[in-house]
C-alpha cells in the first residue's frame, strides 16, 4: 500500500481523484487538503464519499504532505509551483494536475500564464504524463506534469498521423468544445448551467494557454514544428470534451489501419470502427479517449475525432493512471474504463 495526498480536495478534479482512489487496493488516503473546508467531513461535503473516505479536510501543510508517498496537486496554476520543491527535496513523488510544470521553457510559460514561475529548476526532471508517448520516462520520475485536457485530445488525435509523417505539421486544426465542469468548481456566472444551457460560443480565439502545450509536445514528439490553430468552445454539458481535428494529407494511406496499430496495446484508447461518430457520453465517467479517423469523399484533408472526460482521461484518471506506472501497479488498477452512459 502506499500513502497518497492530494492537495486541493474540494474541486472538481480533486473529488474525482478520490472518487476513483478510494476503490483503489494499493492505496491508502491520508492526507485531503482544503483550505475553505478545514475540519469538515469528506463525506459531508460529498456524500457519494460516505462509508468510502474516513477523513477530514486539512490545510495544507508541506510537514504532513511529506510523509506521503506521492502527493496530487489538483489546485490552480501556481499553487504547486509553491509547496513541490520542498516535497521533492523530501523524497515524496508529485503528481501535477495542473499547468505548473507543463512546459519546458519558462520564457514561454510566464507569457502564457501571465505571472512569475518560482521553480523553473524543476522543469528539466518533471516528465510529461502522456502514457501514450512517454510511459518508460514515467517510470522512474519524481514529479509529473499531467497533460491538460483539450491537450489530452488533441494529441491523442494528431499523434498517429504526424508520426507516420502523414500529414503537413504546419497545418494542423483542433476545433475542440468542452463543458462547464473545465472551468473548475466555483461560482462564476458564465459558467452557470442558466446562461450555458442551449447556448454555444467560441472562447480563447485569440489564443489559447493550450495552444504552447500542444505545439510544444507535438513539435518534440515529431521532431519537426507543428502549426497549429486550436479554438476552444464551451458547450451546454457538464462534462466531456470532442476535438475535431484537420490535417492535410501529404500521401495516401490505410488510415484506419493506422490508428488501430498505434493504439493496438493502449489499454485506455479505443479506435472506434470506420465510419464511427464518438459522442462525449460514451467517455463519461471512464478514463478512455475514444476516437475516429475519417478521410471525407475526394477530399486531402483528415479528420479525426476524439473525445475524453475532461475529469478523467483529461485529467485525475490520467493522474492515476501515472501514478500505477510510477509505482510499478498494473496500468488499469482501481481505474474506471466503462462509462456512466452508453
Ligand atoms: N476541471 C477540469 O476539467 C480540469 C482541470 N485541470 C486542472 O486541475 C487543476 C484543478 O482543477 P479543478 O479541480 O477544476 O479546480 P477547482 O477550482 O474545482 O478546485 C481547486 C481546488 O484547489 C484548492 N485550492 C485553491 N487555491 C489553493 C491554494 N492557494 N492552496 C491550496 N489549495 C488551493 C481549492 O480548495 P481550497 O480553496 O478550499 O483550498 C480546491 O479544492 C487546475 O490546475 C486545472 O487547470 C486539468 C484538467 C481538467
Ligand atoms: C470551460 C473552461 O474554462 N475550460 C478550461 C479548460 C482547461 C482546464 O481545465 O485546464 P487544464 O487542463 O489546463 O488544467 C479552459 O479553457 O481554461
Amino acid at each position: 500500500m502506499i500513502k497518497v495526498g492530494i492537495v486541493g480536495g474540494t474541486g472538481y478534479t480533486g473529488v474525482e481523484l478520490l472518487r476513483l482512489l478510494a476503490n483503489h487496493p494499493e492505496v491508502s488516503l491520508d492526507v485531503i487538503t482544503s483550505r475553505s473546508e478545514a475540519g469538515m467531513a469528506v463525506s459531508e461535503l460529498f456524500p457519494n464519499l460516505r462509508g468510502h473516505v474516513d477523513l477530514k479536510f486539512s490545510e495544507p501543510d508541506p510537514e504532513v504532505l511529506a510523509r506521503c508517498d506521492v502527493v496530487f496537486f489538483a489546485t490552480p496554476h501556481t499553487v504547486a509551483m509553491a509547496l513541490v520543491p520542498e516535497l521533492i527535496k523530501r523524497g515524496t513523488r508529485v503528481i501535477d494536475l495542473s499547468a505548473d510544470f507543463r512546459l519546458k521553457d519558462v520564457e514561454v510559460w510566464e507569457q502564457w500564464y501571465n505571472t512569475e514561475h518560482t521553480c523553473s529548476e524543476l522543469f528539466e526532471q518533471a516528465v510529461y504524463g502522456l502514457p501514450e508517448i512517454n510511459r518508460e520516462q514515467i517510470k522512474p520520475a519524481q514529479l509529473v506534469a499531467v497533460p491538460g485536457c483539450y491537450p489530452t485530445a488533441t494529441e491523442l488525435g494528431f499523434l498517429p498521423l504526424l508520426e507516420a509523417g502523414l500529414i503537413d505539421p504546419k497545418h494542423l486544426i483542433a476545433d475542440a468544445k468542452t463543458g462547464v465542469s473545465g472551468a473548475g468548481r466555483k461560482a462564476a456566472i458564465p459558467m452557470l448551467m442558466a446562461e450555458t444551457s442551449g447556448s454555444f460560443k467560441a472562447y480563447g480565439v485569440s489564443g489559447h494557454r493550450h495552444l504552447p502545450e500542444i505545439r510544444e509536445i507535438l513539435s518534440a514528439h515529431c521532431g519537426e514544428d507543428v502549426d497549429l490553430t486550436f479554438i476552444p468552445h464551451l458547450a451546454p454539458m457538464v462534462r466531456g470534451i470532442h476535438a475535431t481535428l484537420y490535417g492535410r494529407l501529404n500521401k495516401q494511406a490505410d488510415l484506419q489501419a493506422l490508428f488501430e496499430s498505434r493504439y493496438q496495446h493502449e489499454p485506455f484508447v479505443d479506435v472506434m470502427p470506420a465510419g464511427s461518430m464518438p459522442e462525449t457520453r460514451s467517455v463519461q465517467g471512464a478514463n478512455v479517449c475514444r476516437i475516429a479517423v475519417h478521410q471525407p469523399q475526394g477530399s486531402d484533408t483528415v479528420v479525426v475525432l476524439s473525445v475524453i472526460d475532461n475529469l478523467v482521461k483529461g485529467a485525475s484518471g490520467q493522474a492515476i493512471q501515472n501514478m500505477n506506472i510510477m509505482f510499478g501497479f498494473e496500468e488499469t488498477l482501481g481505474i474506471d474504463v466503462i462509462a456512466t452512459m452508453p
